[in-house]
């Protein structure tokens, strides 16, 4: 059952061709595996930003409730075997390397191994499907920091491009759509139709999100960041109404907000929007964790385990749908980008799948895309010192 048209094959003499690219690299974010891990985890993660003893404390006794084990470590494993199966039932011959910001396989690591294994020329992919600073750019400032570790150890790295991002990909936007025609399901039927639909992704200060993006298009507040979760909910919303024929209200929502209370972020949070649908009257509710790629810890707590007390709370009929995690659709899709930039990197011109109404993302992400607090050295942008 899908509900969203499949990317059309490659086509051409060489549709399985991933010159010049030698290596794909899976680069992620990295969880604890281990209570004893948590702690070190959290301090890698919040390295020189004044993120307060008592927000990692709180956020270390989430990763506790489940044995101290992140489950993105795990899915990104997964991951990894998907693409690598997908890969070598399609022919195409491109090993895929995984490394991570926060922990082991550290992308440092990862990079050396890659560079000693003689790849010149890497494809990188990320696992968050949206531009901001903390799913763009901050992935590109530790491959900087990562290649200049390289070089001062007297290797040379190969190039790293990165993947353009893939929310609006049908890929990615197809099993998000049954996932929720999936949810709805799970609700009891005398509610179904009137249920809301809740699309949530991680909340921003507003300052880092309405400068997300491109300089110059960033769209109004929010930024690029919220245009694109907007285009993205607006299309499985869509896609919903159609399949179901029901009109349902929806609305996108944020969560896991962490830092200063008096430093705005994006709103409203998830909880109080429980209590808001509450109040006027909504039947029933399904959360759609749309900002997300797969069910890491952001989804299992703050959703399945806050956001569903809240709803159980206030007796609201609650389901939260699917993350694309390791969906063979996905992972074509991944197959599908990895093609289309190496086709373009050969000069030519590929197919550029994407739904909605932003269409495809850029490629190589202009000088000044998703600013962080303090100008970086990052990789694979216009602004790169290493391209
Ligand atoms: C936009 C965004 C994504 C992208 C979406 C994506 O890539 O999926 C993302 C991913 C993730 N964030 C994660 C975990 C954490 N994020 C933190 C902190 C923060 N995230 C932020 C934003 C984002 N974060 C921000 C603005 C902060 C505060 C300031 C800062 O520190 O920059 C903190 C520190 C403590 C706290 O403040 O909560 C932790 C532990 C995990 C791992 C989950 C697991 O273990 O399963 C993942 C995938
Ligand atoms: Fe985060």
């Amino acid at each position: 059952m899908s509900h969203t048209p499949a990317p059309a094959a490659r086509t051409g003499s060489h549709p399985t061709d991933p010159t010049p690219y030698d290596a794909l690299l899976l680069l992620s974010f990295g969880g604890p595996e281990g209570p004893e891990d948590v702690v070190p985890f959290l301090e890698n993660v919040t390295r020189g930003r004044g993120i307060p003893r008592e927000r990692l404390e709180e956020v270390g006794r989430h990763y506790y409730l489940f044995g101290g084990v992140s489950p993105i470590n795990g899915q990104n494993r997964r991951l990894l075997a998907a693409l690598r199966e997908d890969f070598a039932a399609q022919g195409l011959a491109l090993p895929v390397h995984w490394g991570n910001r926060n922990w082991a396989p550290y992308l440092t690591d990862t990079l050396r191994e890659m560079t000693r294994a003689g790849h010149r020329r890497v494809l990188a992919v990320v696992t968050s499907a949206y531009s901001s600073y903390s799913g763009c750019r901050q992935y590109r400032e530790d491959l900087a920091e990562a290649l200049a570790a390289l070089t001062g150890e007297g290797l040379t790295p190969p190039r790293v491009d990165k993947l353009r991002v893939y929310f609006n990909h049908p890929g990615f936007l197809g099993p998000m759509t049954d996932g929720v025609l999936a949810a709805l399901e799970r609700l009891p039927e005398a509610v179904r139709d009137r249920a809301e639909l809740v699309f949530t992704t991680h909340s921003l200060p507003t300052a880092a999100a309405d400068v997300s993006g491109p300089p110059g298009s960033h769209g109004g507040p929010g930024g690029a960041y919220a245009a694109q979760h907007l285009d993205a909910a607006r299309y499985i919303a869509d896609a919903v109404r159609e399949a179901t024929g029901v009109e349902r209200p929806w609305q996108l929502v944020y969560q896991s907000r962490s830092g200063a209370p008096h430093i705005p972020w994006l709103e409203p949070d998830v909880c109080d929007h429980l209590e808001e649908l509450h109040a006027r009257g909504a039947g029933a509710v399904v959360m759609i964790p749309v900002g997300f790629v797969s069910d890491h810890m952001e989804v299992r707590y703050d959703l399945d385990t806050e956001a569903m007390a809240v709803a159980e709370k206030l007796g609201l009929p609650a389901v939260r749908s699917a993350t694309v995690g390791d969906d063979p659709r996905f992972v074509a899709a991944l197959r599908d980008l990895v093609l289309e930039r190496a086709a373009t990197e050969r000069g030519e011109r590929p197919e550029r799948c994407a739904l909605g109404a932003l269409g495809p993302g850029h490629d190589l992400c202009p000088a000044g895309c998703c600013p962080g607090r303090a100008a970086k050295p990052a990789a694979a942008g216009a602004d790169s010192p290493f391209a």
